[in-house]
């Protein structure tokens, strides 16, 4: 690390040391590490070419250079993303020695490979996050730089030892209070840069198990957990091979927050909502919250087991082979059926098994019937032959025996059984009975089977669920699907499983296909390129149809973000779920599923609950899907919102749970929330005015009911559908709501929110949205938890 006089002047490094002076050194240094970025990126940018343009002889040759392409791609988008705040902090050692931390880590050219810039998620680094004056972790002084572009703009300084500092619990504190004065932009930003000591705790736990952080709203869950996961990508590889998962509850909650992971140098990340983990459904069916809240219930699991076993008949088969009639009786099928679950318990896997096995009992059959023949013919001739021998009359030979006299004794040969199943494969009759018996479902056609056909689900769902939940359950075909139905999807996705085989078979048809198309292409690309350049490289002789079809077939054009997201059965090295209160029994064995190692950040506040599957503690929602014990970590301190509107929301939070705590917050604005009383008739009018007078003031959003809000989207920004976080103004319901935050915020008609069944959680979330003002206009009576507020 690059060694610096030791501070000989104390008196300019106290608390916001802007003097020239040191701006100017810090300038300096700033200065030496952007030039070494230019360097590298011009050092990874001839890489690249020289790699793009290798000509590989083996397809060997070819999957090295796309590795080395996609790793050099990788530095490259890394250092582009540090470029804005490259650096941010510096600390002085007792030692003497200083470090600079920063975004990625820096070093010297080679040889002397000297350390410049410390990434902040390595060891080194941690002190900047957790040192104080009575742990000092060898910390003579921590320096925040601000920056703006590649200018320093400011220097932030804390003195760590006793005497010279402030007791403060935070670190940086003048650094945090900027960034989150900061107007909001409807994106979110990173926080590398001021994380708080219980913050850094948290990024840095290990990543075993399961971690839940819980805290009320505004106290860092979201920005913790996609840190601790730019720090999982950083410090185990193994997890940056299989990507993490990051599940948040609306599109447009991933729109606010999918710059913070890039930002961090992180790519290896796929966003989702829960309502798209099944990728080829795009729910769109409303349904009741009784039906959501019991198709979450995690008996349906057992249910789409009994579903399932339904499909797998065990019956006496009649069929004819030849003009005879036949019976194979149940037991044969109940063998069958035994030895195809021994292959797989899923029924599409298990399938092929269980139709081998019974062809072979009917083929079987049919032998069976002409061994007994043989053998009363047999029987028959003996009789014949006793009295022919009596008789001595050769011309008495019965003609049957001829013919069946040339069999094997009793076994049939392979051929013949072989012939025998391929001739009862082509009966239709017989070839309907395999498929009823044991039919190829899809996830799709084993819900919608199961919930239409009313004696199905009667049959199934007996001794599981009462006459009123099945009725919940039953709907018509082709009615589409609603959110509460992707994880019940996916869950029969895996009970059904892929019969690989025969999609291998499927494939391999299409690849060839696609091969020959793709030997077209290059042929038809070389003879242009000859006409146009001779210099050109032929494409051919970088890549062979197949290679080049498999880059078209297996997507090599796509991210990683793209093929892992159309893959359900992509599984993570790490998944985190935000506002994860929300989530059912069945969804949390769908994203379990997707991290069959248990590796989660799971963040979410119990009290913010407000869909109908919401959960009521942690323990409850998680313990039953991961056998390691689920850790759990609380953040205290509010960042986002004002210590008067939190005043406010308390008596929200307390009819919610009256032994819940209110975050502590570290800002106060000095202006208490107010309501507006208004006539019905008013109502639209006084919120468009109140909007007017915080124009200006940044972000500003109006929160109201599902209902209300969609009326008031449309007349207040114009627009019908969507939400577009960047606009001045921006119109949402309380569940839309989630996660996002903004500099003013208008709750309209609370009483209306407060009528939903979760309603006091969703009015405590859209109340603290802000991070500056609330308003509170209303037309009806105010409601109890709200009638402590101002008049304006
Ligand atoms: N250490 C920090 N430095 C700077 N800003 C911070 C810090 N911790 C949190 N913040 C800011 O506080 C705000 C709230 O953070 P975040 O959205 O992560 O909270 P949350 O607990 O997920 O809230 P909610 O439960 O309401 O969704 C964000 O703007 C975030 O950037």
């Amino acid at each position: 690390m690059a060694r610096q006089p030791h501070p000989q002047n104390q008196h300019d490094m106290s608390h916001g040391s802007d003097e020239p002076g040191e701006l100017e050194r810090e300038q300096q240094y700033l200065d030496r590490l952007y030039a070494r970025v230019d360097e590298l990126r011009e050092e990874v940018a001839a890489d690249l070419d020289r790699a793009l343009t290798q000509r590989g002889a083996s397809s060997r040759d070819l999957v090295e250079r796309e590795a080395r392409v996609d790793r050099l791609t990788e530095r490259a988008t890394a250092l582009d993303h540090a470029e804005s705040g490259l650096c941010f902090g510096r600390l002085d050692l007792d030692d003497g020695q200083v470090r600079y931390i920063g975004r990625t880590g820096l070093r010297s050219p080679a040889p002397q490979r000297r350390p410049m810039l410390l990434d902040w998620r390595a060891p080194g680094a941690r002190p900047f996050y957790v040192a104080t004056p009575a742990d000092n972790h060898g910390v003579m002084r921590r320096r925040h730089l601000r920056t703006q572009r590649r200018r320093v703009t400011g220097v932030e300084d804390e003195l760590l030892d006793l005497e010279s500092a402030e007791i403060t619990t935070l670190q940086g504190e003048g650094a945090l209070m900027a960034a989150l004065a900061e107007r909001r932009t409807g994106r979110m930003r990173d926080i590398a840069m001021t994380l708080q000591a219980e913050q850094d705790e948290i990024v840095r736990a290990n990543g075993e198990g399961v971690l839940v952080v819980q805290g009320g709203p505004g106290t860092g869950k979201t920005a913790v957990a996609l840190h601790r996961a730019a720090y999982l990508l950083y410090a185990r590889p193994e997890i940056g091979r299989q990507g993490v998962l990051v599940v948040g509850p609306s599109p447009t909650f991933l729109d606010y927050i999918e710059q913070v992971l890039p930002s961090l140098g992180e790519t290896q990340v796929v966003l989702q909502t829960p309502d798209r983990l099944y990728p080829s459904v795009v729910p769109g069916l409303r349904e009741a919250d009784e039906v959501m809240r019991l198709k979450g219930e995690a008996v349906m699991a057992e249910l789409l087991t009994r579903a399932v076993a339904d499909r797998q008949r065990i019956v006496d088969i009649e069929f004819s082979f030849d003009g005879d009639r036949f019976t194979l009786p149940r037991q044969a099928l109940w063998s069958a059926a035994q030895q195809a679950h021994r292959v797989s318990p899923a029924h599409n896997v298990a399938r092929r098994t269980f139709r081998a096995q019974v062809l072979r009992a009917l083929a079987m059959e049919v032998v069976g019937a002409g061994v007994r023949l043989l053998q009363e013919v047999e029987q028959g001739f003996e009789e014949e032959l006793a009295r022919f021998d009596t008789s001595r009359n050769l011309d008495e030979v019965p003609a049957a025996v001829e013919v069946a006299g040339t069999e094997v004794d009793g076994v049939a040969a392979a051929e013949e059984v072989a012939y025998i199943e391929r001739e009862l494969m082509a009966d239709p009759d017989v070839a309907q009975a395999m498929e009823d018996l044991w039919p190829k479902l899809t996830p799709e056609r084993l819900l919608e089977d199961l919930f239409a056909e009313p004696e199905r689900l009667d049959r199934v769902a007996g001794g599981l669920l009462d006459a009123d939940e099945r009725r919940l359950l039953a709907r018509d075909r082709g009615t589409g699907w609603s959110v509460a139905d992707v994880p019940l999807l996916d869950e029969a996705a895996e009970l059904l499983g892929v019969d690989e085989a025969e999609d291998r078979a499927r494939a391999a048809v299409v690849a060839r296909e696609r091969a020959r198309f793709a030997r077209q292409v290059l042929h038809a690309n070389d003879l242009l390129t000859e006409e146009m350049d001779e210099e050109a490289l032929e494409a051919a002789d970088l890549l062979s149809g197949e290679a080049l079809a498999e880059r078209n077939v297996a997507g090599d054009h796509r991210s990683f973000a793209e093929r892992a997201a159309a893959d359900r059965t992509w599984t993570y090295g790490h998944v985190v779920v935000d506002e994860a209160q929300e989530l059912s029994a069945m969804a949390w064995r769908a994203l379990f599923r997707r991290c069959p190692a248990g590796s989660m950040t799971v963040v979410g506040d119990v009290h913010q609950g407000s869909g109908p599957t919401a959960a009521a503690t942690w323990e409850l929602a998680l313990q039953p899907h991961t056998p390691a014990p689920v850790r759990l970590r609380e953040l205290t301190v509010g960042f986002r919102t004002p210590s008067e509107v939190m005043e406010a929301a308390a008596p929200v939070l307390r009819a919610l749970d009256p032994d819940a705590s209110v975050p502590t917050s570290v800002r106060s604005t000095g202006e208490a929330p107010v309501r507006i009383g208004t006539p019905a008739t008013e109502l639209d009018r006084a919120v468009a005015d109140r909007v007017e007078r915080l124009r200006g003031r940044g972000a500003v959003a109006v929160v109201a009911a599902a209902p209300r809000a969609a009326a008031l989207r449309e007349q207040l920004t114009g627009q019908a559908g969507g939400t577009d976080l960047q606009a001045d103004v921006v119109v949402l319901s309380p569940r839309e709501a989630k996660g996002l935050e903004f500099d003013a915020v208008v709750v309209v008609e609370p009483g209306e929110i407060l009528d939903s069944p979760r309603g006091l959680g969703e009015l405590y979330v859209a109340m603290t949205r802000t991070t500056g003002t609330l308003t509170v206009v209303h037309s009806a009576e105010v409601p109890e938890v709200l009638a402590h507020l101002s008049p304006a």
